[in-house]
């Protein structure tokens, strides 16, 4: 009931289109309703004059069926009219909606991605909100509404014109309860495992797209092949499981209680009949049977519909989870750089605060200086990297830039100082341009050429046959690792940032490109506050400070010549590279 509410709480966001739409839906359910006591009245007249065996009058017939028509079409154009303003109404509320979601989403704390599959987070955005449109708001406006109205309408109108029939047909409304009821509860476990393996083959796909390469290097296509085509058929089972269903308690079925319904308010009528005069008159019976005919289909509309609306209500409640889904606090104090100078103040922290990963971080990083980190992989360096950004806070002890505590401060402002070059590079679709200068207005083209050619991809952008505006498409595959490197380096140049992180930038590529990446690192660091995440020794040997991590602890720091002097794990690792280099 909670999702209902709050689901129907976005009307307000379009009241008039909502006001309008129902009450033209309103007058059209009541028109339509209307039409057939026309229909009635003209019939009764035709057949009182013909009983008398007076002459009918053409002028009243045609009055009649002019009038007749009017409301058919009255009702006609204000129904149209309802279904175009609710409908419009139900895709913005949707529009809305994803676009909460969405901004939610961008402000959620890293910890919340770290495990969920991508696949399942868009499928709440995406395909959530998209059953909310179709099956809640669509629905519910353009179908319960209008449905609930016409049924009201009808029973309002057997009401007046005979109570007895009237109320003999109430009695059917706890039939219909009951047939709703059990319609429910059998078809609400399969639209949750229909919904549940939707969610699972788009997580698939969106896993097998995403490690493409891999899968055909490790042959794992037949694997995965199985896996999907494994879902895919629960998927197949669930849906046939719903049309079984949909079958048994459907439109046959109605179609007989109808007739039976249909026979028995004969039947009454028929009983009717005292001393060889008719208790209803010819008009009356047709007016009945006519309201009865119409009041099984939307009474079993509103029975299916009310399945899609619980499946719609499991949507909503997974928006809504996201929706409510805590955002990281954040304050609106701006970090202030000045130099761009680091500290780590003996600082504690674990992702789960159980576990801590980083233990006792002590050091200082001041403007200018190159700081290594180096250690085994899960030694703790992406970490440091990670509170560095600001995406966690430690435990114990502070980060500081220019002598401010992070957790302190806004979060933005904190990251639009510090620029990173990641491993593997992510391209966006647009243009190198765009690439370069991430759509930030302050960077010209100019100045998108002159950051290129600095790192030195003078070379990349003329073979290009549309230079910097060359398209970038499928995040860049069209070129090399060391050019989309480049253009990460020139992406980095021009946010001129005070703080640079280049994780292990100079892996994975020959010796070309690795002078050539080398040389655009030069460039990019000069005058910043710059920290290597090193695999590679080679990259850090220069370093005012190398940083050795094991199981989340400083083991040993200082320039590559002091550590190699001290001979203990560092020396040890470089010598190890050298030999592997070597052979
Ligand atoms: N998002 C996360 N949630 C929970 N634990 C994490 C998360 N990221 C890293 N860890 C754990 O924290 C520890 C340190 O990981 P970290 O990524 O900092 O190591 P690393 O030195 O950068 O490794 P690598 O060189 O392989 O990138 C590891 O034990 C890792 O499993």
């Amino acid at each position: 009931m909670k999702t209902f509410n709050r689901l129907i709480s976005y009307f307000k966001y379009e009241p008039m289109h909502y006001l309008f739409g129902i009450l033209l839906s309103l007058l059209s359910a009541g028109t339509s309703i209307y039409a057939p006591m026309i229909g009635k009245e003209l019939i009764d007249y035709v057949s009182k004059q013909v009983g008398a065996q007076e002459t009918v009058a053409f002028d009243i017939l045609v009055q009649k069926f002019g009038l007749f028509m009017l409301i058919t079409l009255l009702s006609a154009i204000c129904g149209y009219a309802s279904y175009i303003l609710l409908a419009y109404a139900s895709n913005r509320v949707s529009k809305r909606l994803r676009d909460e979601a969405y901004e939610h989403m961008q402000k959620l704390p890293i910890s919340y991605f770290d495990d969920k599959p991508a696949g399942k987070i868009s499928a709440r955005i995406v395909n959530d909100v998209e059953l909310l449109r179709t099956n809640f708001y669509m629905n519910f406006s353009n179908m319960v509404i209008i449905n609930v109205l016409t049924v009201v309408a009808i029973y309002v109108a057997l009401l007046l014109i005979s109570p007895t029939i009237g109320l003999a047909l109430i009695g059917l409304l706890p039939f219909f309860a009951i047939w709703q009821w059990i319609y429910i509860k059998k078809a609400a476990p399969i639209n949750k495992e229909w919904r549940e393996t939707v969610s699972d083959l788009n997580s698939q796909t969106a896993e097998i797209v995403q490690g493409v390469s891999i899968v055909q290097l490790y042959h794992q296509q037949e694997s995965m092949l199985n896996e999907f085509e494994e879902t895919n058929q629960k998927w197949l089972n669930t849906r046939l499981r719903s049309i079984r269903l949909d079958a048994s308690l459907s439109w046959d079925f109605s179609t007989f209680i109808k007739n039976l319904v249909m026979f028995g308010v004969l039947t009454f009528i028929g009983t009717q009949f005292v001393d060889g005069v008719m208790g209803y008159s010819v008009g009356t019976i047709y007016v009945i049977i006519n309201y009865i005919s119409r009041l099984f289909d939307p009474i079993l509309t509103l029975v299916r519909i009310m399945s899609t609306l619980q499946q719609a209500l499991s949507g909503g409640k997974r928006v809504f989870e996201l929706l409510d889904e805590p955002v990281e606090k954040d304050t609106d104090v701006a970090l202030e750089f000045t130099e761009g100078n680091v500290v780590f103040d003996h600082v504690n922290f674990g992702y789960d605060p159980e576990h801590l990963v980083l233990k006792d971080i002590n050091f200082t990083a001041n403007k200018g200086e190159t700081i290594g980190l180096v250690g085994h992989t899960g030694s703790g360096k992406s970490s440091i990297i990670n509170l560095l950004f600001r995406f966690y806070d430690p435990q114990e002890g502070s980060v500081q830039i220019d002598n401010q505590t992070l957790a302190d401060f806004n979060r933005e402002s904190i990251r639009d100082k510090m620029g990173i070059v990641l491993q593997e590079p992510y391209l966006f679709s647009g243009t190198i341009a765009s690439n370069v200068s991430m759509n930030d207005p302050r960077i010209t083209d100019e100045m998108v050429q002159e950051a290129l050619e600095k790192v030195g991809g003078k070379e990349l952008i003329e073979k290009l046959p549309l230079g910097i505006h060359e398209p970038v498409v499928e995040k860049g595959q069209s070129l090399s690792s060391g050019e989309r490197q480049l253009i990460a380096f020139a992406r980095t140049l021009a946010s001129d940032p005070s703080i640079l992180i280049l994780d292990e930038a100079t892996s994975h590529i020959d010796t070309e490109t690795e002078e050539m990446i080398q040389h655009a690192m030069e460039v990019v660091k000069e005058g910043r506050t710059t920290f290597i995440v090193a695999h590679r020794l080679s990259t850090i040997q220069n370093a005012d400070q190398i940083l050795v991590l094991d199981g989340g602890v400083i083991k040993e720091r200082g320039t590559h010549q002091t550590l190699l002097e001290l001979g203990k794990r560092y020396a040890e690792m470089y010598q190890l590279q050298a030999k592997v280099s070597a052979s």
